[in-house]
């Protein structure tokens, strides 16, 4: 299939769109053809996760498109840029594997297969015209800031992630124009800020009821949520990445049995820290660092009292989330306590 820029890419059967102008010539279309449109936006290095993701939209959707975009905001100067793994021929056989047969309601008419039905993968100047410096001090042109919702959580440890993702959003959403989006619960604070973007923006497309957030899939013996970065991750480290998940959970049961906010979190550095010292009698050579364990306000992200337990939260979600330095990976997972439907949908 032939691309609308490029003549280094690999043979794709899905047409791949570089150029913001050749996409919207595609959407175009979509539009006269009153086809709906679906989009998952990631930065390549696709697993099971994106597909989840992808799934989702091909059932809801007529069409969806894939964008892959390593994004140079949302990387602090001292981050991973360079090394963030980048697979883009394994990515576009990933992605031409996907399938989903839509069936008529009447069922007389033929079942349809549809497929993922573009990809977009912008160069760093068609997304930043104005150029683009990872130090916020020297950036030049249009930043998106979502005031007061990105500085706790993720944005305690990444201050300039989340001016990063949502500049980049904006720009995606301006150029795809879908009507619907999909964005994962492993980035739980990303996917409800972007919802806010939308709100605060008056966005149609997509509009905020149509941001949806999807599960975290996860490796299936382990439970380790999956995530592109877990490529950096060793043997050694692949052994021990784990626990995150099994902390969050020891916190979360602590939390239903009725402990304290201040409780749960030292059960999960508990469940951390005796797992470093497992790793360190078992002679793995792994260095683990625990960024943060944390209970946070769904709608604002701040955080919860010291005191509080569930018999006060009641239904109302709760986000649970840690993340952990695994050597040079940081592995970042959470759990909705609380009535998680009103978020995951
Ligand atoms: N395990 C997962 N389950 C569901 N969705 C996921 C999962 N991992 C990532 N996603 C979602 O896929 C989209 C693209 O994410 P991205 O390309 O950054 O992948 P990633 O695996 O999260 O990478 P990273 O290692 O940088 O965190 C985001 O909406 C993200 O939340
Ligand atoms: C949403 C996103 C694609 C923006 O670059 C990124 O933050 C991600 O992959 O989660
Ligand atoms: N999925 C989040 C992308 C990032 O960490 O940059």
């Amino acid at each position: 299939m032939s691309t609308a820029a490029g003549s280094q890419l690999p043979p794709s059967s899905i047409p791949i769109y570089t150029t913001v102008a050749a996409y919207r010539e595609w959407r175009r279309k979509a539009f006269e053809e009153r086809k709906s449109v679906g989009f998952v936006a990631t930065m390549g290095a696709l697993h099971e996760g994106h597909l989840s993701l992808v799934k989702r939209s091909l059932a809801e959707n007529d069409l969806t498109v894939v964008s892959i975009f390593v994004n140079p905001a949302q990387f602090a100067p001292h981050e991973d840029l360079a090394t963030y793994p980048r697979t883009f021929p394994q990515d576009l056989e990933l992605l031409s594997a996907q399938s989903y047969t839509a069936s008529h309601a009447d069922s007389t008419e033929p079942s349809v297969i549809r497929k993922a039905s573009a990809v977009f993968l912008p160069t760093v100047p068609e997304m930043y015209p104005s150029g683009i410096s990872q130090n916020t001090a020297e950036q030049k042109g249009t930043f998106i800031e979502v005031k007061g919702y990105g500085h706790q959580m993720e944005g305690k440890s990444r201050p300039t992630f989340f001016r990063g993702v949502a500049t980049v959003v904006i720009k995606l959403f301006n150029a795809i124009e879908p009507t619907n989006a999909y964005f994962g619960q492993k980035d739980i604070q990303q996917a409800l800020l972007l919802k806010r973007l939308s709100r605060d923006l008056l966005l149609s497309h997509p509009d905020p009821n149509h941001i949806h957030i999807i599960p975290t899939a996860r490796d299936p013996s382990t439970e380790l949520a999956l995530s592109s970065r877990n490529a950096y991750l060793t043997q050694d480290g692949h052994k021990v990445a784990p626990v995150l998940r099994e902390a969050l959970k020891a916190a979360e049961t602590s939390w239903d049995e009725g402990a304290t906010k201040s409780e749960c979190v030292q059960n999960a550095v508990a469940v951390i820290e005796t797992r470093k010292a497992l790793a360190l009698s078992d002679g793995l050579n792994v260095d683990m660092r625990l960024d943060y364990v944390e209970l946070n306000n769904s709608d604002d992200f701040e955080v919860i009292d010291a005191q509080s337990r569930k018999s006060e939260a009641g239904s109302h979600p709760v986000i649970l989330s840690g993340a952990l330095w695994v050597d040079k990976t940081r592995l970042i997972d959470n759990i909705i306590l609380g009535d998680g439907n009103k978020i995951i949908a």
